[in-house]
C-alpha cells in the first residue's frame, strides 16, 4: 500500500497554499533542491569538465529515463530524456511518418494541446502531408486506411478527457497505422502502460506531474520494434553512434539513444533524477485509486455548493485523468480571486477553471478547502473586482 502521507511530505508546499496546479507545474520536492545544491558544490564545482566521466552526466538521460519507464509501462533502455516537448513531438512524429512512407495523413483532435498542432502543421507543410483534426469523440470513426500517424495527447489539458490508448491504438494498427501518444497530462497522473497498449510512439514532460522542475528536460520512449528503424529526422551529435569519433557524417545510435539531439540539461537533471526518488515506493494502481477518490469528492463537492459553474470533463472517472476543470463565464477573474485566496489552479481560454490532483501531495483536506474557497468567491462576488480582471503574460 502506497503511504501517501510520505509522499506528500517530500515536498515543498508553500504555507497557506492549496495547490492544484500540478497539471502545469509541479511543487518542489526538497530533494531536489538538495541535489542541485550537491551537484554546483561537488560536480560542477569540484570536477568541471571530468563531471561528464566521473559523475556520469553524459549516461544521464538513459538512466532517468529507465526511471521514467516504469511509470509509463516501458522497459529498461527503451526512455532518453532530453530537449523540451515540443522538439520530442517533432522527432517522434517525423519519426512515425517516415516509417510509413506510402501514406501522408496525420489525425489528431481538436482537444490537443496547440504546440502539438502547430509541430504537425509544420511537418505536413513541409513534407507535403495532411494533418486532419477531429473532435476528441470522432477521432475512432476518423481513423481510414489513409492515416500515416494517429497522434494524440491521452488526457486532454482542458477538459481532462482520457483517450482509451488502448483501442485506438488497436484501431490505428488495424488501418495500417501508426499510434504516437503524447503523455503530458498522463504520466504521474494516471496509470499508464505503453506496452500493453502496444504504442509505437510516446513522448512527455517532466514539470507537471513528475515535479521535475520549470523547464525540466522531456521524454520520448520508441517501441522495440521500431527503435533501430526510427530515423530522427533532428539529427545531431549526441544521438550519433559515437558522438566523440567526430565523424562529419551521421550514423544514428542503436534504440532510443538517437532520439538525444545535443548537450543535456544537466542541472535539470539532477533536479529530475531527485524528484523521482519519490515514486519509488509508489504503486500505479494506488495512485490511479487515490487520484479517482479525489477528483469525485472535487466534482461532487462543487456540484454541491456553486450553481454558477458547470463541469467541463468527463463525469465517469474512467473516462477522465487527474485534473477537473469547470466553465465560468468570468472565469479568468474568478480563478485570479480563487488564487489570491491561496487556491491555486488555473485558468485556460475562453472559460475553463482548471483544476489538477497530484495523488502524490493532494489529499481531501486539499478538496474541502478548494471547494469551500470556490463557493465563498462565487457566492461574495468577489472577483468582480479590478484586480482579477488584468491579464497576466502567462496564465
Ligand atoms: C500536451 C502538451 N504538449 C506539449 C506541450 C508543450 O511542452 P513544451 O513547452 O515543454 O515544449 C504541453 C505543455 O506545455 C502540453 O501540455
Ligand atoms: N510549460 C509551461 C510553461 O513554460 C509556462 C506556463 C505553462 C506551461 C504549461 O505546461 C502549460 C500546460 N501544458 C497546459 O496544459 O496548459
Amino acid at each position: 500500500m502506497t503511504d501517501f502521507t510520505a509522499t506528500r511530505r517530500a515536498f515543498h508546499l508553500p504555507q497557506g497554499i492549496t495547490y492544484l496546479d500540478g497539471n502545469s507545474l509541479g511543487p518542489m520536492p526538497v530533494a531536489a533542491r538538495d541535489r542541485v545544491a550537491r551537484m554546483m558544490a561537488d560536480e560542477w564545482s569540484e570536477m568541471l569538465i571530468t563531471g561528464w566521466n566521473k559523475a556520469g552526466w553524459y549516461v544521464q538521460p538513459r538512466k532517468v529515463g529507465d526511471r521514467i519507464a516504469r511509470l509509463i509501462g516501458a522497459g529498461p533502455g527503451q526512455v532518453v530524456m532530453g530537449d523540451t516537448l515540443s522538439i520530442k513531438v517533432f522527432q517522434a512524429l517525423s519519426a512515425a511518418l517516415a516509417l510509413r512512407p506510402g501514406r501522408r495523413v496525420i489525425l489528431s483532435d481538436s482537444g490537443n494541446f496547440p504546440s502539438d498542432l502547430y509541430v504537425a502543421q509544420g511537418l505536413a507543410h513541409s513534407l507535403g502531408a495532411e494533418l486532419r483534426v477531429v473532435a476528441p469523440e470522432a477521432v475512432e470513426a476518423a481513423i481510414t486506411d489513409d492515416l500515416a500517424v494517429l497522434m494524440l495527447t491521452e488526457v486532454d489539458y482542458r477538459t481532462g478527457r482520457r483517450h482509451d490508448m488502448d483501442a485506438l491504438t488497436a484501431r490505428a494498427h488495424d488501418a495500417g497505422a501508426l499510434a504516437l501518444w503524447d503523455l503530458a497530462h498522463s504520466a504521474g497522473a494516471v496509470d499508464v502502460d505503453l506496452t500493453a497498449a502496444d504504442a509505437d510512439f510516446a513522448v512527455g514532460c517532466t514539470y507537471k506531474y513528475l515535479n521535475g522542475g520549470p523547464g525540466a528536460p522531456a521524454f520520448i520512449w520508441t517501441h522495440p520494434r521500431h527503435a533501430d528503424a526510427a530515423q530522427p529526422i533532428l539529427q545531431g551529435w549526441m544521438g550519433h553512434d559515437a558522438p566523440f569519433a567526430f565523424d562529419p557524417d551521421y550514423r544514428p545510435a542503436t534504440g532510443v539513444e538517437r532520439m538525444r539531439v545535443g548537450t543535456p540539461p544537466v542541472i535539470a537533471l539532477a533536479a529530475l533524477d531527485a524528484a523521482l526518488d519519490v515514486w519509488d515506493d509508489v504503486s500505479l494502481a494506488d495512485l490511479r485509486a487515490r487520484s479517482i477518490v479525489l477528483t469525485q469528492a472535487f466534482i461532487a463537492g462543487v456540484e454541491a455548493s456553486c450553481p454558477d459553474v458547470t463541469l467541463n470533463s468527463p463525469r465517469d472517472p474512467a473516462l477522465r485523468g487527474s485534473q477537473v476543470s469547470f466553465c465560468h463565464p468570468q472565469g479568468y477573474a474568478v480563478m485570479q480571486a480563487l488564487i489570491a485566496a491561496g487556491i491555486v489552479g488555473d485558468f485556460r481560454a475562453p472559460d475553463v477553471l482548471r483544476f489538477g490532483f497530484a495523488p502524490l501531495y493532494n489529499d481531501l483536506d486539499d478538496v474541502e478547502r478548494a471547494v469551500d474557497g470556490l463557493a465563498r468567491i462565487l457566492r461574495d462576488g468577489s472577483w468582480n473586482d479590478e484586480r482579477f480582471h488584468q491579464r497576466a503574460a502567462v496564465t
